[in-house]
């Protein structure tokens, strides 16, 4: 072909890449991970010169500098139930799991004095690994039951110990499939070992903005609710599959109310 027809094509290229979705996908989501391991970087000594080693008080650091992230990408996050959070003392909070976005919301309604529960592979990612250590995440080996309930057995004692607030993704994964997994049990036993309070947070569906498989991630909004707390005081092991039942079907019921649009393909199957 002549070098002349070549260039306008050479110019037109960049601006179709930085036009298609697909590429402005890749590039946010790589932006994302990019922003919050600088943050982490800088969050470091942060958190090192104010508690001088692992502190659960390091959150407030991740905290106040996660709150502008949701600007660069368009979304907004809408919350609702805030009394629900105003209880004294240690709770456990459960809450659905999209997406490595959740942290944004997660950082938008976070108490003070809580952490999380977190894979053990998280401790690995780099400076957002190391921040994570800092601010007391608890580490679970998902594929070692026997290892991951001791060390939720021994948070459940630190969490009164140190009147601490943990929250646990009972789906126990990332689940973008329109609805809810089943829960596992590592957050219902907590909470009943600890004799604390379960609050429930429900983000809404994030497939009207961002779908992994199409390769979409648009400006949109998250809704979140929390719902009132559920009490675990004179609850025994034999309660936990229907503290467990119960916490599922609230927050199933206030996922699909907030969810205003998931997509026929991804949502649940229609007969
Ligand atoms: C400066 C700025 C820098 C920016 C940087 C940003 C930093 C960001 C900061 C901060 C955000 C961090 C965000 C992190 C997000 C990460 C999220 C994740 O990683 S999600 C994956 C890990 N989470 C879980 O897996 C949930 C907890 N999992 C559980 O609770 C499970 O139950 C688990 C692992 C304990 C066991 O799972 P099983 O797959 O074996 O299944 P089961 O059915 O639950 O348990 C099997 C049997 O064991 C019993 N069991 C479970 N736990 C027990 C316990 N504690 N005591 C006694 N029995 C227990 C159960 O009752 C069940 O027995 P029966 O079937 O009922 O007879
Ligand atoms: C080299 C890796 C760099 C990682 C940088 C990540 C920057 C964003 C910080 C968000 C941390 C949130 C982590 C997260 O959301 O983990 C996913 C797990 O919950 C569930 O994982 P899986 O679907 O079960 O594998």
């Amino acid at each position: 072909m002549d070098v002349v027809w070549m260039l306008p094509l050479l110019l037109l290229f960049p601006l179709l890449m930085w036009t298609s979705s697909t590429f402005l996908f890749y590039f946010k989501k790589f932006f994302y991970v990019a922003w919050m391991m600088l943050l982490a970087l800088l969050g470091i000594p942060v958190c090192l010169l104010k508690s001088g080693g692992r502190d659960v008080e390091n959150m407030r650091v991740i905290r106040a500098m996660v709150r502008h992230v949701k600007y660069f990408f368009g979304l907004r996050i809408e919350v609702s139930g805030w009394e629900h959070l105003q209880t004294v003392g240690p709770y456990v909070i459960i809450s659905n799991h999209q997406s490595s976005l959740d942290v944004l919301g997660m950082m938008e309604i976070l108490p003070d004095r809580c952490t999380t529960i977190a894979k053990k592979e998280l401790v690995y990612a780099g400076t957002v690994g190391l921040i994570c250590w800092l601010s007391g995440i608890v580490f679970i080996n998902r594929k070692k039951t026997s290892d991951a309930k001791s060390v939720m057995a021994d948070a459940a004692k630190t969490m009164l110990d140190q009147q601490i607030r943990l929250w646990v993704f009972p789906e126990g994964t990332r689940n973008q499939n329109g609805d809810l997994l089943p829960f596992k049990k590592g957050a219902f036993h907590l909470a009943v070992q600890a004799q604390v309070p379960i609050v429930p947070v429900v983000f809404s569906s994030y497939n009207s903005f961002y779908l992994r498989k199409e390769k979409q991630f648009n400006s949109g909004t998250i809704k979140l609710k929390i719902l009132p707390k559920i009490e675990t005081k004179g609850m025994t092991s034999e309660d936990v599959s229907s503290l467990s039942d119960l916490s599922h079907s609230l927050m199933r019921t206030a996922f699909l109310e907030i969810s205003d649009s998931v997509p026929q393909s991804n949502g649940p199957l229609k007969h």
